[in-house]
């Protein structure tokens, strides 16, 4: 049988000025307008009245839950570029990856993005709360993207958090250890993963260790926290293939999806407070050591943001890795464990320049070239989303067709991951192709971006890299990975692309452990039937 497996280790186991939107121009990008289709002639699956194509969902052959492959057939159908009206918006699906590269050239210096969760920007209204991020547009997104620039993406800031990051992944390890089942399988291994998320982003946040991997109580509280995100997240793309009632009425969904988020907003915000609150304590006692809460202390110093704006900003960067770094760490897991050849060679890069017990740098995150090519060849075989949204600021001509300034357009690069036309040798697990000398010369540059990309990629894209990084290293020095399941890993979309284990797993069996404490037993109950109810896949039941 297989299981993670104690290996070599004794003991077991760009921004310019600012510019307002107003300014939408509408220049075609091709001189020759004459030879340009019109918008309406652009193709798609017929369209009903009120409902457009939501019927294909409800009542044809198309899942939500395999949206993902929705988007391949459509490109298989229709083309490069296809209309689909999802109830009255329209969509415009961009599969080209030269219109894609003409989409980002032209979005202007605050590209309008259509939040991914257009729940979460409704819940946050409701609750007047600052909507984060990826949620606004125009001046506020400015305002929010520059006061975050410095501590998100700056390398420097970033790489301060490096030994805190290590010793999270370590106690990952042994945590790994304690929960391996007798043949050294892990039988939730994604919701072990997700705690070890928030306690990575909980010591970055808050400077503070959550005692998620710690057996007790607060892994008990994580384990609701992970499955208040899977509603979350699933509540809302059934909310995104639906019409959009819940805006108006209280639906039972839009109700359900309230108590998730409460129980979820609730959580990480007194973990918020609390910082907020011993930060305050220390500047009054005129105690406060350099250096310290140094991602809180920055937020709080700009004059710009609200508390509002602080509390948002620190809440995505600590519960935005649940949906994102989770999953990809697991689809590196699993291509690790069924590549074993490149697994070897991983390992022995990592081994020759860092050994176990040794404090990572980035000079020696900076070395590893193979890792790196995993990572990103790992992202291209599964990605962790499906599209990139703009609300295109001018006039395009995209594949031949005019497009008018204020279009929805989905970027969808992933349909051609698979794809041997972009790809040689397309199906198999490559990372040499990405390395110098390899074939990624030959790549299209605006096909695998996992990131997005322009002024409005990913802000916690720096994090995201650097907790894979130091978590990969880790686990590779300390154990051998297996994959005892035949059937290749399935993905599921559930807003993003979460991994599903092998087919027949794909009926919820609860993951879910009751709590001791009343109150959490009631959330924990709450959330249960949630997820029963949503069909809510449990992810990666028995893998590695
Ligand atoms: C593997 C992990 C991740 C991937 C693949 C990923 C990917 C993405 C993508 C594709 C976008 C949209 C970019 C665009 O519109 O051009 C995005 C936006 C964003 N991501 Fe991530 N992300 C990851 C992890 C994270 C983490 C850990 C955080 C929090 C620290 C985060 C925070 C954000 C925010 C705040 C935005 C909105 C940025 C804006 O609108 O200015 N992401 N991410």
């Amino acid at each position: 049988m297989a299981g993670i497996y104690p290996k070599h280790f004794s003991n077991c186991i760009t921004f310019a000025v600012a510019r307002s939107l107003s300014s939408f121009s509408s220049n075609i990008n091709i001189a020759d307008s004459n030879k340009t289709k019109t918008f309406k002639q652009i193709p798609g699956p017929v369209r009903l009245p009120l409902i457009g194509n939501l019927y294909q969902y409800k009542f044809g052959k198309y899942k939500i839950y395999r949206y993902h492959e929705v988007l391949e057939d459509l490109y298989k159908k229709y083309g490069p570029l296809v209309r689909q009206d999802l109830g009255t918006s329209t969509v415009i699906h961009i599969f080209d990856p030269e219109d894609i590269r003409t989409v980002y050239i032209n979005e202007g210096t605050m590209p309008h993005v259509v939040p991914l969760q257009e729940t979460a920007q409704l819940y946050r209204q409701e609750r007047d709360m600052s909507l984060g991020l990826g949620n606004v547009n125009g001046e506020e997104w400015y305002k929010l993207r520059s006061a975050v620039r410095q501590m998100m993406l700056r390398r420097k800031e970033v790489h301060y958090y490096l030994p805190l990051v290590q010793d999270v992944a370590t106690d990952f390890v042994k945590h790994i250890i304690r929960k391996r089942g007798k043949n050294g399988e892990i039988e939730n291994l994604s919701d072990e993963v997700a705690k070890w998320s928030q306690e990575s982003a909980g010591i970055v946040c808050f400077e503070m260790r959550l005692g998620c991997l710690n057996g007790g109580l607060e892994e008990e509280r994580a384990q609701t926290m992970v499955n208040a995100n899977k509603v979350m997240f699933n509540l809302s793309a059934l909310l995104k293939f639906s019409l959009p009632v819940y805006k108006y009425i209280s639906t039972p969904k839009w109700k359900k999806l309230l108590e998730a988020e409460d129980f979820f907003y609730r959580t990480a915000t007194q973990y918020v407070n609390t910082t907020i609150n011993k930060i305050d304590n220390l500047i009054q006692r005129n105690e406060l050591p350099e250096g310290r809460y140094n991602f809180m202390t920055y937020l709080l110093s700009r004059k710009e943001l609200s508390r509002k704006d602080v509390t948002i900003i620190t809440f995505s960067l600590f519960a935005d890795g649940l949906s994102t770094t989770v999953p990809a760490l697991l689809y590196n897991l699993y291509c690790l464990a069924t590549n074993p050849e490149v697994q070897e060679k991983a390992y022995q890069e990592v081994s020759k320049h860092l050994k176990r017990g040794e404090p990572i740098t980035q000079a020696i995150i900076n070395k590893l070239s193979y890792l790196k090519a995993v990572v990103k060849e790992t992202f291209r075989l599964y990605p962790i989303g499906t599209e990139i949204s703009r609300i295109i600021p001018k006039d395009l001509v995209l594949s031949g067709y005019h497009v008018p300034a204020k279009t929805h357009v989905n970027l969808n690069p992933h349909v051609h991951f698979k794809s041997e036309e972009y790809f040689p040798n397309a199906l198999k697990f490559l990372p040499e192709r990405w390395m110098r000398g390899g074939e990624s010369s030959d790549i299209h540059p605006y096909l695998l971006t996992p990131f997005g990309h322009g002024v409005r990629t990913c802000a916690g894209m720096r994090f995201a890299e650097q907790d894979l990084h130091v978590a990969l290293c880790c686990i590779l020095l300390n154990f051998k990975l297996q994959y005892p399941i035949t059937d290749p890993l399935e993905q599921i979309y559930s807003t993003l692309l979460f991994p599903a284990g092998p087919k027949q797993k794909h009926e919820l069996k609860s993951p879910f452990r009751a709590s001791r404490m009343a109150d959490r037993a009631c959330h924990a109950q709450m959330v249960e039937e949630m997820v029963k109810e949503c069909k809510i896949l449990d992810c990666m039941r028995v893998v590695l």
